[in-house]
């Protein structure tokens, strides 16, 4: 392409270099790629977990994988084996996105991306509840509400009124085989921009503007975009023949404006999931998880079923911990998931004592209500929009895989390649191909 771009703004056919949400805190990431030469995985510790209803803990896991299973199956039936299977099932099916775009294929909007892969049972995923698509799978109630609602809430921070694809995504990151990078997981997105010679420019975009100038002396005009954004040199302006967004555009995270746009660019953005992440360096309260004698509390997460006198949506010992001085220490880092700020009476009840309290209020993911419409993939012309396919779910890899899409869909309108575009049963042209 011989075109100016530019990319806003954290990554360059990467999502997830970002400052905005949390590259050092994210625990899980990149499902299905491998490890870039140079980065490792850190060693940590994976705990025991248990459900807590409230009151009592309506599951807790064992050191002994062979008694997990019995109490699965006496508790939930074969519901749990069932439930692997379902998701590996639509996971096989996403991961033919990896093959489309191996041969440069692109989707004009998020949904036509999702239909490709999974066709009208993907569709209906993401019109109903993961509750209505795992009742129609056969999955039972108590099963749903004991063990599918706790991991939307410490994955989406809501229950089970998410979207069916989205709940799906969840599930495969409550599963394992999911890892981090050793030093935080923007190494792979530093690496990948070094590797690529972009030049990034740090600043924070004001606004993104449609523009025509001369081309040559011919008297024909050209359309252009012109960005204006602030850094450390001020207030500066640069003319673009591309834009990919690749932050939300809500007006409380990316408040950015498009001016003189005809027709113009309609406010598309979808409300985001508000969620507090508190770092607890002490020792949890066993009392209150109904342990009086803290030596006999084994479990090192706590999922939690929906009941309204709950204030936390998990809590986890956070493992590896990078802080020397905090790691030397008896007592671990907890990461509290919580829909508002903990007060100090909260934290006391929860902790029998800590010295050190961090907390951070994120817009974390959209918040899902399905029937879903998503934000559009192309918001203009040459405008393209990353971050759209946060509807159907949010995560690094999404990210990634749509950066992907804008990157190859970009090329392809450019260059007027419509046969590589929204192209019909993928799945057989490719098969005959081969
Ligand atoms: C607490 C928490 C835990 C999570 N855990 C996981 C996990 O374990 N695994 C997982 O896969 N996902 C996880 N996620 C989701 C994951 O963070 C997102 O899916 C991912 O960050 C999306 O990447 P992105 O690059 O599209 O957007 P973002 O990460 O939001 O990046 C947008 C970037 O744009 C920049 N920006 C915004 N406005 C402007 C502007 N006006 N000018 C210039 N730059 C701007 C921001 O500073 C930021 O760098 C988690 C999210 C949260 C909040
Ligand atoms: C995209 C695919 C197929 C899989 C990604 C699975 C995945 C990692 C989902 C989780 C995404 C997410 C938004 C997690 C948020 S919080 C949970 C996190 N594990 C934490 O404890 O910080």
């Amino acid at each position: 392409m011989t075109s100016r771009s530019v990319v806003i703004y954290s990554s360059w056919l990467l999502a997830s270099c970002a400052t905005a949400r949390p590259h050092n805190l994210l625990s899980k990431y990149l499902f299905f790629s491998p490890l870039l030469p140079g980065l490792s995985v850190p060693k940590g510790r994976d705990g025991l977990m248990g459900i807590y209803n409230g009151e009592e803990f309506v599951f807790e896991e064992s050191s002994w994988t062979l008694w997990n299973y019995v109490k699965m199956f006496w508790n939930y039936g074969l519901n749990a084996l069932r439930m692997t299977m379902w998701v590996e099932e639509v996971l096989d099916k996403f991961i033919s996105i990896y093959r489309y775009q191996a041969h440069d294929f692109a989707f004009s909007s998020s949904e036509a991306l999702l239909h490709a892969l999974g066709g009208a049972a993907f569709m209906q995923m993401l019109n109903q509840t993961i509750e209505e698509s795992m009742q129609e799978a056969g999955f039972s109630q108590k099963f749903i509400r004991e063990i599918v609602t706790p991991v939307m809430r410490v994955n989406y921070g809501q229950g089970v009124g998410i979207n069916g694809f989205v709940g799906a995504v969840s599930l495969a990151g409550a599963g394992s085989g999911l890892w981090s990078v050793e030093g935080g997981n923007k190494l792979v997105c530093v690496g990948l921009l070094y590797a690529s010679k972009a030049q990034p420019i740090p600043s924070t975009v004001i606004s993104v503007e449609e523009t025509t100038r001369p081309r040559g002396r011919s008297g024909e005009t050209m359309k252009l975009y012109q960005v204006t954004y602030n850094s450390t040199f001020g207030v500066t302006s640069d003319l673009y023949d591309i834009i990919v967004m690749a932050t939300p555009l809500h007006r409380k995270i990316a408040n950015i404006t498009f001016r003189n746009f005809k027709p113009p660019i309609p406010e598309f953005s979808k409300p985001y999931q508000e969620i507090v992440a508190t770092f607890v360096h002490g020792n949890i309260n066993t009392s209150f998880f109904g342990y009086p004698d803290p030596s006999t509390f084994q479990l090192s997460a706590i999922f939690t079923m929906e009941n309204p006198k709950l204030f936390v949506n998990s809590i986890g010992v956070v493992s590896p911990v990078e802080d020397k001085a905090k790691a030397a220490e008896g007592s671990p880092v907890w990461k509290v998931f919580s829909a508002r700020p903990l007060t100090k009476a909260q934290l006391d009840v929860l902790f029998s004592s800590y010295d050190s309290v961090e907390s951070k209020p994120w817009l974390a993911y959209p918040h899902y209500s399905p029937p879903e419409q998503c934000p559009p993939l192309v918001i203009h012309d040459h405008v393209y929009y990353v971050n759209s396919i946060e509807c159907l779910a949010s995560a690094m890899e999404m990210s990634a895989i749509s950066a992907k899409n804008a990157a190859l869909l970009a090329h392809h309108r450019w260059y007027d390649r419509t046969d590589k575009i929204d192209q019909e049963d993928l799945h057989e042209k490719l098969k005959t191909e081969l």
